[in-house]
């Protein structure tokens, strides 16, 4: 049974995740390499905590777990029944959290990647006992993200996934196991589909940025929240998708490498929200407005999907 969990890495995701498994009653260390990462968790641990009360999770009958910050990988990991890697989307980092964590924790220790799409095949190649590793895909902002892909590559043991599936369920969040290995598993493969032509109809000046995000949110979006995409198939007809699918798939991009306007940008490090500039800019004052009228946005529109309002 698992009871503690290491998180290594606290960016942009690790303290949504630590609040979230903590209010689930499990007991959490988390860990970075950055000392100001570490102090900057301790925040947004307190916020993410905030939202989650928002939320309505309740507390298990059991008691709240707790969330513990340390600069001490190996204390970090001491007795964790699953340690969580949530390091950048790179490789080379990546396998060198592993190569650390090997002689740290026991043999069936279960080791799972927040990797955003990189098979997770890949990964275990980097690590002694490979069939304990598995994805276990967040989606951000991931104390409010109720969605969570569970994913096997090619040597982790059906059991593995089993037991993270069931984790994920126990504290009240929903798991999707995906069936195949595929870089960028589903939820991104979707994202990135959109994204992709977003971009570019951005790029060619088709619309203007504002525009694009009204069009999609207004009307894809709000929608998709409800009806998914196999159902919107079948609510729109597949004789009119037959139609339209005939002569636009042909003509949507099919771009295989980064668009140049987001290699510009990241170039002159306009990252988005985490840089002040990216597609939109953002003062430190709109960025903290931005984020908790976000969180109420989310949070009020959970509450109805989940017919809890
Ligand atoms: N940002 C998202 O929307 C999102 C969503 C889901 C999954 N992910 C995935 O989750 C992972 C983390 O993403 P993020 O957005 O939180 O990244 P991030 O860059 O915001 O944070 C990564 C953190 O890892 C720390 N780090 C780097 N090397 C380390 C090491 N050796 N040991 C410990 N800590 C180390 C950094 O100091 C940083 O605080 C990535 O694989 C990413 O693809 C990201
Ligand atoms: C742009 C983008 N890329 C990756 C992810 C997750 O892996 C997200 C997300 O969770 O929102 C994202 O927005």
């Amino acid at each position: 049974m698992i009871q503690r969990i290491a998180i290594i890495g606290l960016g942009t995701m690790g303290p949504g995740m630590a609040a979230r498994l903590a209010r689930g009653g499990l007991q959490v260390v988390a860990y970075d390499v950055a000392p100001g990462a570490i102090e900057r968790a301790g925040s947004m641990l307190g916020v993410a905590e905030g939202v989650l009360d928002a939320l309505g999770i309740a507390v298990p009958p059991a008691g709240a777990g707790t969330v513990r910050f340390t600069d001490d990988i190996a204390d970090a990991v001491s007795g964790a029944d699953l340690v969580i890697e949530n390091v950048p989307e790179n490789i080379s980092i990546k396998a060198d959290v592993y190569r650390t964590i090997d002689s740290l924790i026991a043999s069936d220790t279960i080791v799972a990647s927040d990797t955003s799409g990189i098979p997770i095949t890949k990964l275990q190649a980097h690590i002694s006992h490979p069939e304990r590793m598995v994805g276990m895909h967040w989606s951000n902002p991931p104390h409010i993200i109720p969605m969570i892909e569970v994913i096997a590559g090619e040597k982790t043991a059906p059991h593995i996934v089993t037991t993270i599936r069931d984790l994920i369920r126990s504290i009240g969040l929903l798991p999707v196991v995906v069936k195949k290995d595929v870089p960028g598993f589903v939820e991104n493969r979707v994202l990135y589909a959109l994204l992709r032509e977003a971009v570019d109809l951005v790029e060619r000046g088709v619309i203007e940025p504002e525009d694009l995000d009204t069009c999609v949110s207004w009307g894809i979006g709000y929608k998709i929240a409800v009806i998914g995409p196999m159902a919107l198939l079948d609510m729109a007809g597949l004789d009119i998708y037959k139609s339209v699918s005939s002569f636009l798939n042909a003509d949507l991009s099919n771009r295989d490498d980064v668009a140049p306007m987001v290699l510009e940008k990241t170039n002159a490090s306009k990252l988005g929200i985490k840089s002040g500039e990216g597609m939109f800019s953002y003062t430190p004052e709109q960025t903290k407005a931005l984020q908790g009228e976000r969180a109420r946005k989310l949070v009020a529109v959970r509450r109805i999907l989940e017919g809890r309002e």
